[in-house]
């Protein structure tokens, strides 16, 4: 039988220091004591950002005042099959206070949960620490594949590997191939996140900072020009 899809709304919460919020699943839940990010379940007729801000409200006591999309990604654990739209955000309020018996903390990267993560989260924890704005710089080596132009990012400990992409198939292929984002040019940006969601972080080439926002709000972050 097929399994009606949840949407759930998750969110990345990067503080001052570069740290993320994430927290343990409260008990009696599936996959109890397990670390993610903060979050739950879409209620009917809510956007994703205000689905977000009721479960951080009711969760943890945080005020979630902007947002902005960042890549949508799916799962089916033998409970649910669930739609995972993660959204980013620096702007948001108040110390997270345990509302239903979880253990948070705010982690970098490289630094363990007291708990396992959930699987799924495992690879998007090291993609929290992507960049608002890309900068390609002489030390990142691009490869050449035949399927792909692809750019690795050799920041210090070679984090994340991005890909060049053209087209939707290409955003595909650089999903299925577990690439962390993607760099697609101004014109291509549309057809590269078909449905309106991005599959993968999207970062658009030459973007100017004056119009930043207004990528992100529409789920791309920049490139410099
Ligand atoms: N909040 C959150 N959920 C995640 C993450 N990753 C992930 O696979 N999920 C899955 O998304 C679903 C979210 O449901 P939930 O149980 O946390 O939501 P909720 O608080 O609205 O639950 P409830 O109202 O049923 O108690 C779960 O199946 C969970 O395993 C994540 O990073 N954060």
């Amino acid at each position: 039988m097929t399994q009606p899809v949840v949407d759930v709304a998750v969110g990345v919460l990067i503080r001052e220091d570069g740290r993320m919020l994430l927290g343990s699943r409260p008990q009696g839940k599936p996959y109890a004591g397990y670390w993610e990010f903060p979050g739950g379940k879409m209620e009917p007729g809510e956007t994703v950002h205000d689905a977000l801000k009721r479960e951080l409200d009711e969760e943890l006591g945080i005020t979630l005042r902007r947002s902005v999309p960042w890549f949508v990604t799916e799962h089916r654990y033998e409970h649910a099959h669930v739609r995972l739209h993660f959204r980013r955000s620096k702007d948001f309020t108040g110390e997270p206070v345990a509302k239903e018996g979880q253990e948070f903390g705010y982690f970098s990267a490289s630094e363990r949960t007291p708990g396992l993560l959930l699987p799924v989260d495992l690879a998007i924890v090291a993609r929290a620490e992507l960049p608002d704005v890309f900068e390609e710089r002489a030390d990142q080596t691009v490869l050449s594949t035949a399927a792909l132009r692809a750019t690795v990012v050799r920041d210090r400990d070679a984090r994340y590997v991005g890909a060049r992409a053209e087209t939707f198939d290409d955003v595909m292929k650089a999903r299925a191939m577990d690439f962390d984002f993607v760099i697609v040019p101004k014109a291509a940006f549309e057809e590269c996140v078909r449905g309106g969601e991005a599959l993968l972080p999207v970062y658009v080439e030459g973007v100017p900072a004056a119009e930043l926002d207004r990528w992100q709000e529409a789920g791309a972050h920049g490139v410099k020009p």
